[in-house]
């Protein structure tokens, strides 16, 4: 059975041009569905990178309906097709409703060893299938436990699954992924904007895991409903700063440009999740492209979170194109956006006039901010160049 986030979607694919004119509806998800994967699809078939992406926004619905059997938790559905058409996104919401997405299925996978290695093992194979070769892939422990954290996420009683356990067990599920599909995959522990309390757990995780994996601190959530980073946060990135965890924020997805300012300023944030509307503060724009500052931006997302407008033609990205800033193309949550990286790629050069030269260089600035050590970067951008034909000292 082909799920839908598994076709690579055509540049005219009903499904894009839904997405894009906002009128993507059931019947599309029946389109995508039967949608038939063939490489001439793809409008970027080189080796790509991938910054933003979310552990838990991005398992396959089967696995979900798996573990649900195995582990007897009743869904609302037993299909694919079904159960797919619960968890989407259909149209153009709020980042409070998409967060909300999560509940339908989380339940499931969370508090369950062999569920977390399972997804993260499952992740790697669907980012080599996307011809990702390096991919960061961020969650929230705490969501994925159910001892040593409080609350307790999802209704589950307690178990004995601590967000210390988790990172392990997602480590292990990479580590087992990148020997079967040959590609790196690092992850990102997210701090959650709601729970402050978490946040030096997650430091902490950060330091302990930093050889096994794990790479940089995030903060994550409801922007909209919190947005002066509460001092819990703070001390995290302090703390992050202090023994050189690299770091990136969540900002200016949905919320005004002064949470960026305070990304960038206060957290010391030296990527920024989103960003798009860093455009809304002129200055700080100019101040954060003179600084090389990486953007990661998410297409897709951007329009069914409510973040950007609807019409692709007028996304943020553009302008990071023609200002040629350094930014990252990523999908997010393809799970709960039913979405590919392919998507968004073709999305970009569908209605954003982006050209196989910029994906190149985006790849390649992706590369350059990515949270590897120096010579592990290097080797990356080695491979990049020699994929694309280009000779490295190639100034963008
Ligand atoms: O686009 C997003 N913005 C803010 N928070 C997000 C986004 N996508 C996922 N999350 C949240 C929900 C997940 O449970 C959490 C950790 O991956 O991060």
């Amino acid at each position: 059975m082909l799920i839908a986030r598994r076709a690579a979607i055509s540049v005219g694919s009903p499904l894009l041009s839904a997405l894009c004119t906002g009128t993507f509806t059931s019947s599309h998800i029946k389109l995508s569905t039967m949608a038939e994967h063939s490489p001439d699809q793809v409008v970027f078939n080189k080796p790509k990178i991938e910054l933003h992406v979310h552990l838990d926004g991005a398992i396959r619905v089967q696995t979900i309906l798996d573990i649900a059997k195995r582990r007897g938790i009743s869904l609302p559905a037993n299909t694919v097709e079904e159960m797919t058409s619960k968890i989407i996104l259909q149209e153009p919401a709020t980042l409070t409703k998409f967060l909300g997405k999560f509940a339908e299925y989380m339940h499931v996978v969370a508090g369950d060893r062999e569920a977390i290695k399972r997804i993260a093992y499952e992740f790697v194979e669907d980012k080599a299938k996307e011809g990702v070769i390096y991919a960061e892939v961020r969650y929230s422990p705490h969501f994925l436990a159910n001892t040593k954290v409080d609350p307790l996420p999802w209704n589950q009683v307690e178990g004995d699954l601590s967000p210390d356990e988790v990172v392990h067990l997602v480590n292990e599920g990479l580590s087992k992924g990148e020997r079967a599909f040959n590609i790196k995959a690092r992850s990102i522990l997210c701090c959650m904007r709601h729970m402050p309390s978490w946040s030096m757990d997650i430091v902490e995780l950060c330091k302990k895991y930093r050889h096994e994996g794990v790479v940089a601190i995030d903060l994550a959530g409801d922007e909209s409903l919190n947005c002066e980073a509460n001092p819990g946060h703070r001390k995290a990135y302090e703390e992050a700063v202090r023994c050189g965890i690299h770091r990136t924020v969540h900002a200016g997805e949905v919320g005004p440009a002064s949470v960026v300012k305070e990304a960038v300023e206060v957290l010391k944030a030296e990527r920024v999740g989103h960003g798009y509307r860093t455009l809304e503060d002129q200055a700080l724009y100019k101040k954060l492209l003179a600084q090389n500052m990486h953007f990661e931006v998410c297409p897709i997302s951007s329009k069914l979170t409510g973040a950007c407008d609807s019409d692709f033609t007028k996304h943020p990205a553009i302008t990071f194109r023609k200002d040629k800033a350094n930014y990252s193309l990523n999908t997010d949550d393809p799970l709960i956006f039913n979405s590919t990286l392919h998507l968004d790629y073709a999305t970009a050069q569908k209605y954003m006039g982006f050209t196989e030269e910029e994906f190149k260089r985006v790849n390649i600035k992706s590369a350059e901010s990515c949270f590897l050590p120096e010579t592990e970067k290097k080797e990356l951008l080695r491979k990049l160049f020699t994929a694309y034909g280009m000779i490295q000292s190639t100034a963008f």
